[in-house]
């Protein structure tokens, strides 16, 4: 088993879902053997100075690049950081933290992907891109609701970010191993369609990705209503394309869960539909809980990869979880 920390990149635009997904991977890995970094602690000016200058958070200019970079490799060495804070209840730095990484360490962040130092760092790097339309909805939730901004404040704010968006967070998407889109279903962006989101997911050949093939087996037809395997290009290069659908029934969720956890006994405890609890929940529009399928899968198959990056390959036993 390899003894040094594993990481894993969740990059994305802001409200792009990064911390909902990382919280699910944090679960099933366990909570204690995973340190969560989020690089908004790296921005170099707080709000009041980034809106002096007229420059945004996306903008590398904006954070310590650098400092990421520098920290990322001390962590892979398993050394401690001492890591700035950003506060976002009052948009300034509070005193830095001494962090010592767990076995597992998940950064995620708007830029992770931008210096190439940081990107070599990562053992898995997943890129979200929901559609515009679908972020603005969640951020706008999310942002009123969490960080005392208005609706008119956070339209206004993604308006100037556009093209901070466009030229620095997007071409990240390039970088990474899987691309995961969540997406209503017919183009219905309504909010009560969240628990149905369908996940279009991006397997890059640059990680060897789990067997799906017997989803193309004619004796596995039924899956083919809510689970596809496609061929496809993603930014002009071959990819695999796996689709799961929000309406996808128990059946053949528990089917894709086997063939997810065929090769890693260990996941199958954390199957979404053998028990686990915690797996693929998401806040309603109500503040409710609810659970997600195509978000649980997609919280499994990038688990998967963090096992397999540490090399733990048919362990039940969370005893391996040093
Ligand atoms: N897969 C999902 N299904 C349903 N809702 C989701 C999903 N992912 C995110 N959301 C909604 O979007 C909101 C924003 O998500 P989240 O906080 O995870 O984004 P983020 O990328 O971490 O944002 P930031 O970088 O700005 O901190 C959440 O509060 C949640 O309501
Ligand atoms: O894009 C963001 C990532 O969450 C934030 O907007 C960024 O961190 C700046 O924070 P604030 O809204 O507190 O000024």
């Amino acid at each position: 088993m390899t003894s040094r920390p594993i990481l894993l990149g969740i990059v994305g635009d802001s409200a792009a879902g990064k911390t909902t997904l990382t919280r699910g991977i944090a679960q099933v890995l366990g909570t204690d053997q995973v340190t969560v970094i989020c690089t908004d602690d790296y921005h170099r000016y707080d709000r009041k100075q980034r809106a002096e200058m007229g420059i945004s958070a996306l903008h590398p200019d904006c954070n310590y690049l650098d400092i990421i970079e520098q920290h990322l490799s001390l962590l892979r060495q398993g050394q401690p950081i001492l890591k700035p804070i950003y506060n976002h209840s009052t948009g300034s730095f509070d005193a830095p933290e001494y962090i010592k990484p767990s076995k597992y360490v998940i950064v995620e962040g708007l830029l992770g992907y931008a210096a190439r130092g940081a990107r070599d760092c990562f053992d898995v790097k997943v890129y979200l891109a929901p559609p515009e339309s679908l972020r603005a909805q969640w951020k706008i939730k999310r942002d009123t609701r969490k960080r005392g901004y208005t609706e008119e404040q956070v339209i206004e704010q993604l308006r100037k970010r556009e093209s901070d968006s466009e030229e620095f967070i997007r071409p990240q998407r390039k970088w990474s191993d899987i691309v995961v889109s969540f997406y209503p279903p017919d183009d219905e962006t309504s909010e009560q369609s969240d628990l149905l989101l369908n996940v279009h997911l991006v397997l890059r050949p640059t990680i060897p990705h789990p067997d799906f093939t017997g989803i193309l087996n004619p004796s596995k037809s039924h899956l083919s209503s809510a689970i596809r395997l496609e061929l496809d290009r993603d930014m002009g290069k071959p990819v695999d394309v796996l689709e799961i659908d929000g309406h996808a029934t128990d059946e053949q969720v528990k089917e894709l869960e086997r063939l997810l956890c065929n090769e890693i006994p260990y996941l199958g405890q954390f199957c979404s539909l053998e028990g686990n609890q915690d797996i693929g929940k998401v806040t309603g529009t109500t503040g409710e809980t609810l659970q997600s399928y195509p978000l649980a899968l997609t919280q499994l198959l990038i688990t998967y990869h963090m096992l397999k990056a540490a090399n733990i390959f048919d362990s039940a036993e969370p005893s391996l979880r040093v």
